[in-house]
């Protein structure tokens, strides 16, 4: 089967480093928290979490050449202020490490993690295979001790044909809007799909999975729409708008990072709406191991002018207006519903 082992090398080490962020979201302090220069907040989690994948898939996949584009880079920690952040960093990686239970390794040092972590330097694009990583995906979501997400795929050719989601706050029940109360509480979600076969989901750290699909809803009144917790990641006013336009009934479900994806692949609510402010780029590892996951449920994920999202253009991912992500039945009718909505934002201002 095609890409069988580096699916097997994506859920191992998204699964370690989703058992890293675990621990310091647990433990979050305050110090862990410092300013990149765009002023996001990052945490060690973010590094360690890079750090880890990195490391984990040039050793499980020794014969293939590696290549990975990621969102952070080591600039910060290689400065004198970043000696403490980077001793923490690399301890707990081989916490982590150890933990997994083999010994065929050595303990990494400071540069080990320097180099793993700037691994992910690559640009991607149309040719070759390229690891795709968001390490944390929803940072805010971290920080606040709600929904993030650890993102991997494999993009090929410049098209993705493998994405692995770690979801560690996600309930293994449902969480649409209008599910009855479930029985079970328990916690962490890990998606997969590999092109042509489907989308699973299983307990993070546990063995059976289960293939998932999208929700087959065909009347938007029955739809729950899933969008950005934070007001400044989507514009919330416009996806009432569209909601509104379907006939959309239920409230919208706002959470953190690609747990939307996961929780729209496997039925939770219908639609995900994400329109970002004015002047902001997306970037493909936001929603590479997402769409996958989301199109191999049944779904298709496109931008707000019903064009398929194209990764193979670098890190960048270019889109109009924003990303629209739904099943089969509901997107004519929601794309309808999108220009209608954007044309009179644009004759209103
Ligand atoms: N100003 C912004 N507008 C839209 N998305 C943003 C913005 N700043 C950061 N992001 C990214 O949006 C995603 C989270 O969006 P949401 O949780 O709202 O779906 C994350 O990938 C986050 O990056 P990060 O990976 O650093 O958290
Ligand atoms: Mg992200
Ligand atoms: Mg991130
Ligand atoms: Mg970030």
């Amino acid at each position: 089967m095609p890409y069988e082992k580096e699916l097997a090398a994506a859920k191992k080490a998204v699964t370690l480093a989703a058992r890293l962020c675990q621990k310091v979201q647990k433990a979050l302090l305050q110090s862990d928290v410092h300013s990149k220069s765009d002023k996001s907040p990052v945490t060690v989690a973010d590094y360690g979490s890079q750090a880890l994948v990195s490391f984990i898939l040039e050793r499980e996949l020794p014969s293939e050449s590696f290549s990975l584009v990621a969102e952070e880079d080591s600039g910060d920690l290689r400065k004198e202020s970043g000696q403490d952040t980077l001793n923490r960093i690399t301890e707990l990686v081989n916490d982590t490490l150890a933990s997994e239970g083999s010994n065929s390794f050595s303990t990494l040092t400071t540069d080990d993690v320097l180099v793993a972590i700037d691994s992910g330097k690559s640009e991607g694009g149309s040719v070759g295979r390229h690891w795709v990583l968001d390490p944390i995906d929803g940072t805010k979501g971290f920080v606040r001790g709600d929904q993030y997400a650890i993102a991997l795929a494999l993009l090929h050719e410049g098209k993705i044909v493998l994405g692995v989601l770690a979801c560690p706050n996600l309930p293994l029940a449902s969480i649409g809007s209008n599910q009855q109360h479930s029985s079970s509480n328990e916690v962490g979600c890990l998606f997969f799909a590999k092109v042509g076969d489907g989308t699973y989901m299983q307990a993070l750290g546990g063995s059976t999975q289960t293939r998932v699909h999208v929700c087959d809803i065909d009347n938007p009144e029955e739809a729950s729409f899933f969008e950005s917790f934070e007001a400044a990641h989507s514009l919330h006013d416009l996806s009432s708008s569209i909601a509104e336009k379907l006939g959309v009934k239920a409230p919208p479900v706002r959470i953190d990072s690609q747990a939307k994806y996961g929780a729209l692949s496997r039925g939770d609510g219908a639609i995900y709406l994400r329109f970002p402010h004015r002047g902001y780029r997306e970037k493909i590892w936001d929603h590479a191991a997402g769409s996958i996951v989301v199109t191999e449920a049944g779904g298709i994920a496109m931008d707000a002018a019903g064009n398929p999202l194209d990764f193979s253009k670098g890190k960048f991912l270019d889109v109009v207006s924003g990303i629209i992500v739904t099943n089969q039945k509901l997107m004519p009718s929601l794309l309808t519903a999108v220009k209608e909505a954007l044309n009179e934002k644009a004759s209103s201002l």
